[in-house]
């Protein structure tokens, strides 16, 4: 019988205990270049990136009951149910000695968010919105040459659709909390990280301070 008490049980066993983390949300449509400059902020700013893709096919690859399913919805450019999602970043930030993620690709609906933030408590410090025409990420997509089942014309189209009703309300609402810092992602890749140096260079300073000032 399920008591009370086992209820709250199995809620809490899905949160993060003690584990105290930094989240910052890098949000943006396909082929706008959020794994390209994941890449550098980690390089330079000590972050651990987690991408919601990638850990998706990584959880394909390994043969995990899911597999099939993920592979499919991938394919058709839908997204996972969240569940799938949050147990494969929660288990990396977890399994992390860091306390600084950058979640890529992650919330993608609204779906995604509230179960995110239900399941996890966590508030992300900030949202990194990559802005980019369809254009320039259609031609990006088509140039990405990595072998994925998604990145052919059909999918895009349907991933470009997904993106704009279900991805764009996620940025809006953190936009309505002030949360979002959006990023000019149509440049050349050097002057994106340009800018987006600008706000990591200001979240070290204000840790910093906050550091000085408790000590
Ligand atoms: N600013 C940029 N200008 C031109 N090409 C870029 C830029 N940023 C990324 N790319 C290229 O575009 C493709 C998609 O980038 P990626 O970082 O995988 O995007 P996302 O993770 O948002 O889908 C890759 O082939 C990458 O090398
Ligand atoms: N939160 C997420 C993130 C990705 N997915 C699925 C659906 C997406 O179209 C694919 C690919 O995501 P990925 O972030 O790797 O794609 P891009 O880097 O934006 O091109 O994975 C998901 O279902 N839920
Ligand atoms: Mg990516």
């Amino acid at each position: 019988m399920g008591s009370a008490t086992e209820a709250t049980k199995d809620i809490s066993e899905n949160l993060l205990g003690d584990k105290k983390v930094t989240v910052v949300f890098v949000l943006g449509g396909p082929g706008s270049g959020k794994g390209t400059q994941c890449a550098n902020i980690v390089e330079h700013y000590g972050f651990t990136h987690l991408s919601a893709g990638d850990l998706l096919r990584a959880e394909i690859k390994s043969g995990s009951e899911n597999g099939t399913m993920i592979q499919n919805m991938i394919k058709e450019g839908k997204i996972v149910p969240s569940e799938v999602t949050i147990k494969l970043l929660q288990t990396a930030i977890l399994e992390n000695g860091n306390d600084k993620f950058l979640i890529d690709g992650f919330p993608r609906n609204e779906e995604n968010r509230a179960a995110f933030e239900r399941v996890t408590g966590i508030v992300p410090e900030f949202v990194l919105f990559f802005d980019c025409s369809e254009e320039e990420m259609e031609r990006r997509l088509l140039g990405r040459n990595q072998g994925r089942v998604d990145d052919n014309i059909e999918t895009i189209k349907k991933r470009f659709k997904v993106f704009v009703e279900s991805s764009l309300p996620v940025v809006e609402h953190y936009e309505s909390l002030g949360k979002v810092k959006r990023i000019d992602a149509a440049k050349p890749i050097p002057e994106v990280f340009e800018d987006i140096k600008v706000i990591f260079s200001s979240l070290a300073s204000k840790v910093m301070k906050l550091v000085i000032i408790s000590s």
